[in-house]
């Protein structure tokens, strides 16, 4: 499998060069040339594998410059740390399937793919004899994934930027509290957006990319994608040995677009996915898109589910390549015009291919804690906001026609504060989080600026 970039200037390369190059050096995001399809006997294959299996089998695909050997061992080691013997279990309540994508380290579906990203970057560094400084943005969740991925690994460093005093106080504290040597936590004056641009600027530099070997942990590096891939078909397994359906619905509470992009390849692979409900908080461009065709940019608000508080979704520019029918040339000119207008418009035809894919709705805070309490009150089961979001979404939208899996991206404990307020009592702690405001702590505040976090990165890069 080869991999080119949506805006068409880097292409033919191995998976392993795309994992390596993160982001593409022409400024785009790297896909395959092109997506495998599955046939209803491979679909049969897959729906009775156990998750490590389907991984390999669905990873392998898409990595074939990866020895079976070697991709079978990294899959085995990365889900080896999940608290749960079915990786991401799922369950059914009040009428909806739950796929629990919490039970890795630190308790949010990035686990998923951020266990196996960072033993890959450690494979892929040994065999080059070569060492890799991590530059990345996290709006809560990505970044204490990407620290545990790869805290006290050898050649390597991390700088995660997160915005100063807008993730919840446990997300803090799971990106503040690991103190190992390679690992730098940055929070910065501003928005995740502002982080996501710097760590765009800083790696669009290629001699400063190249001169401290920068890598990327976000969304932007294929391998996370791929990844959380895996977890769409074993979700359409497991509903299909409980119910015998063959077509679902996902709801994917979505911020970067990352996540419910894993769920479009997916489908694109032959998933039989009836729609993917893309589900936002009061931050709502890309259900704006979806539902009107208006991709225009506003300020960022914060939320109940801070991780979700983004306006400018990466991922979009992979869907818009997939939209405008692999026509990188109108990627680069609509991301220009995107960039001087701060809104594109999209035609019937256009928005039409939308729908057949994709339903949208935008869920603000009152109904966010409803939902919880809702849930809460008729199943005994707790979901954390951004899940929330997701599975009032999939209520309101589907009529019962399919079942509906709704993606719980983190655990609740997380979010401590938007849970007292909607059922008037805390989530119940897991393990790893007792007891962690009494750990030490590093974490230097810097200002939003793309030279002062290139400053603080040649200073520290390995
Ligand atoms: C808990 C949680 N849910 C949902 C999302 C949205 O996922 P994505 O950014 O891939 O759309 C995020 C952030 O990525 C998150 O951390
Ligand atoms: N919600 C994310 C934002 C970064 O998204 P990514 O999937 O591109 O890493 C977070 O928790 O940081």
């Amino acid at each position: 499998m080869r991999y080119q970039s949506t805006r068409g200037q880097v292409r033919d390369i191995t998976f392993k060069d795309a994992v390596m190059m993160g982001l593409a050096d022409d400024g785009g995001l790297l896909l395959p040339e092109e997506i495998p399809r599955l046939t209803p006997g491979d679909l049969e294959v897959l729906e009775k594998l156990a998750y490590p299996e389907l991984a390999f089998q669905i990873i392998s695909r898409f990595a074939t410059d990866i020895p079976s050997a070697d991709l079978t061992e990294l899959i085995h080691r990365s889900y080896a740390s999940f608290s749960h013997p079915d990786i991401t279990p799922l369950v059914h309540k009040n009428g909806v399937y739950i796929l629990e994508l919490f039970h890795g380290p630190t308790l949010a579906f990035k686990d998923v793919a951020l266990q196996f990203l960072g033993n890959l970057f450690e494979y892929l560094l040994k065999e080059r004899n070569e060492k890799m400084n991590i530059l990345g943005a996290t709006s809560g969740d990505t970044g204490s994934a990407a620290i545990y991925g790869v805290r006290g690994k050898e050649n390597l460093n991390i700088f995660i930027l997160h915005p100063h005093k807008k993730v919840s106080p446990i997300q803090e504290l799971q990106m503040t509290t690991v103190t190992d040597a390679n690992v730098f936590n940055l929070a910065i004056t501003g928005t995740f957006d502002d982080g996501q641009r710097i760590v765009k600027e800083v790696f669009g530099d290629l001699q400063f990319k190249s001169l401290h070997a920068l890598g990327a942990v976000n969304s932007i590096n294929w391998a996370r994608v791929l990844a959380q891939v895996v977890y769409y078909f074993y979700a359409w397994g497991e509903v299909r040995r409980q119910t015998g359906c063959r077509e679902i619905y996902f709801s994917v509470p979505t911020g970067n677009f990352g996540d419910i992009f894993a769920g479009y390849i997916a489908k694109k692979m032959g998933l039989p996915i009836r729609r993917l409900i893309l589900a936002t908080n009061e931050n709502n461009i890309l259900a704006r898109f979806v539902r009107k065709g208006d991709y225009s940019i506003g300020d960022v608000v914060q939320t109940p589910s801070p991780s979700m508080d983004i306006q400018l979704a990466s991922n979009f520019e992979r869907y818009l390549f997939y939209l405008y029918g692999g026509d990188a040339h109108r990627v680069v000119a609509a991301m220009e015009s995107f960039s001087k207008n701060g809104s594109l418009r999209f035609d019937d035809a256009e928005r039409k291919t939308v729908e057949e894919d994709f339903l949208a709705l935008s869920v603000d805070t009152s109904q966010t804690l409803a939902t919880i309490a809702d849930f809460h009150e008729k199943t005994g089961y707790v979901l954390d906001p951004h899940t929330a979001v997701g599975v009032h979404a999939g209520q309101a939208l589907c009529g019962g026609d399919f079942p509906v899996v709704c993606l719980a991206t983190a655990h609740p404990a997380k979010f401590g504060d938007a849970v007292q307020q909607a059922i008037g009592c805390d989530p119940e702690r897991p393990e790893s989080l007792l007891g962690i405001e009494e750990k030490e702590k590093r974490c230097e505040i810097i200002a939003a600026d793309t030279e002062a976090i290139k400053a603080f990165v040649a200073l520290h890069a390995l």
